[in-house]
């Protein structure tokens, strides 16, 4: 293992700007094809290994949730602290795959609502894999990132935060030139959903895939090209959850939004905007409006997302 550090790395929202529900495999799993893109903001995944005397195998897991949304009417799903966390499932593929772990030390800030659509989880498991990989300076292996969908069919787009095609159910990926960053308003309007609920609730038939015309559209024109796309899921999980529809017309009133979505499963809803500062001002609005919802203004990055934080100091362990 390299020398004790600590390493800091963002797990930024993932955002499905289309999701076409295609097919269903034998499994139940639901194929897809998807177009996703990350914004600058999210949990932050920190890893230390630590030298003590005497030494102290195992994974440490902290997960600090001081920073989630929890207000008056909302509904989220809990945060494992412990073994069904998605980061200590994480580590523990680390360690089947790439070799044991010995006084590693992962501390989870969340800051994205659970249950939301934004993939926290799943960007949560991919950004601890990113920092036992730095860590231990070891490259993530071929094997370790196919296997990474067995944690959630997000995971393997979350390795490598960029705007990405997938489809099978997530995992076969191809990127995807978007023109130019999208700035972006983020809203969760208090209230999770399952996304197991939402794809049981979904009824009728397959809709066709992305166009290729469309996809490189994207690269000219992203918002013309995204409007010509959809979520499949949204009527299932407007179903599930109410609160989603009422959000979606809200974000695609506010001033200056050009494309208003659910993202993924819900309960997130997104819009777009031409101009940084018009999404800014709109997300203050919304807030002040809407206290009892989750609203952020932030930016699609069309080159992917920077996932390396500053380096902290090494804190001493504390088991
Ligand atoms: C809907 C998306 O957010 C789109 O990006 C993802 O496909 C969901 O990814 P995820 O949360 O990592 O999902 P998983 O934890 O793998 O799956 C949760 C459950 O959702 C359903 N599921 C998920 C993905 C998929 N392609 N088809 C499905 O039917 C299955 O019932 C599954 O048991
Ligand atoms: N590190 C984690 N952060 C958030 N949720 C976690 C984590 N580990 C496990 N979970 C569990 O995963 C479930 C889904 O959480 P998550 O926030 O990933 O959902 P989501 O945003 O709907 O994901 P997706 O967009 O991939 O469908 C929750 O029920 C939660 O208890």
């Amino acid at each position: 293992m390299a020398a004790p550090g600590v390493v800091v790395e963002l797990a930024p929202a993932k955002v499905n700007l289309c999701l076409h529900v295609t097919g269903r495999r034998p499994d139940g799993y639901h194929r897809l094809d998807t177009v996703v893109a990350f914004a600058e903001l999210g949990d932050t995944v920190s890893g230390d290994t630590v030298s003590v005397e005497p030494a102290v195998d195992g994974i440490f897991l902290r997960v600090s949730s001081g920073l989630m949304p929890v207000g008056k009417g909302m509904t989220a799903p809990v945060v494992p602290a412990a073994v069904d966390n998605l980061v200590w499932r994480a580590a523990a593929l680390w360690g089947r795959e790439a070799g044991e772990l010995r006084a590693v030390r992962l501390t989870v800030d969340k800051r994205l609502p659970a249950g939301a659509g934004l993939g926290g989880g799943s960007s949560d498991a991919a950004a601890a894999l990113r920092a036992l990989s730095r860590l231990t300076g070891r490259p993530l292996g071929a094997r370790l990132r196919r296997n990474t969908v067995g944690l959630g069919a997000d995971v393997p787009m979350c390795l490598e935060p960029r705007p990405w095609r997938a489809r099978g159910i997530g995992e076969r990926l191809q990127p995807v030139a978007l023109g130019r960053d999208l700035p972006v308003v983020l809203v969760w309007p208090g209230r999770a959903v399952a996304t197991p609920a939402v794809f049981r609730a979904r009824s009728g038939g397959f809709g066709p895939a992305v166009p290729e015309r469309v996809l490189e559209h994207l690269a000219t024109d992203p918002l013309s090209a995204l409007a010509e796309l959809r979520n499949d899921l949204t009527g299932a999980a407007c179903a599930v959850e109410p609160a989603i529809a009422e959000a979606i017309a809200a974000v695609g009133g506010l001033d200056g939004c050009r494309l208003a979505r659910m993202s993924g499963s819900g309960s997130a809803v997104f819009g777009l905007f031409d101009d940084g500062a018009a999404a800014t001002v709109a997300a203050a609005a919304l807030q002040d409006r809407r206290p009892g919802w989750w609203v952020r203004a932030g930016v699609l990055r069309a080159a992917g997302i920077d996932t390396r934080l500053e380096r902290r100091p090494v804190a001493p362990l504390t088991a």
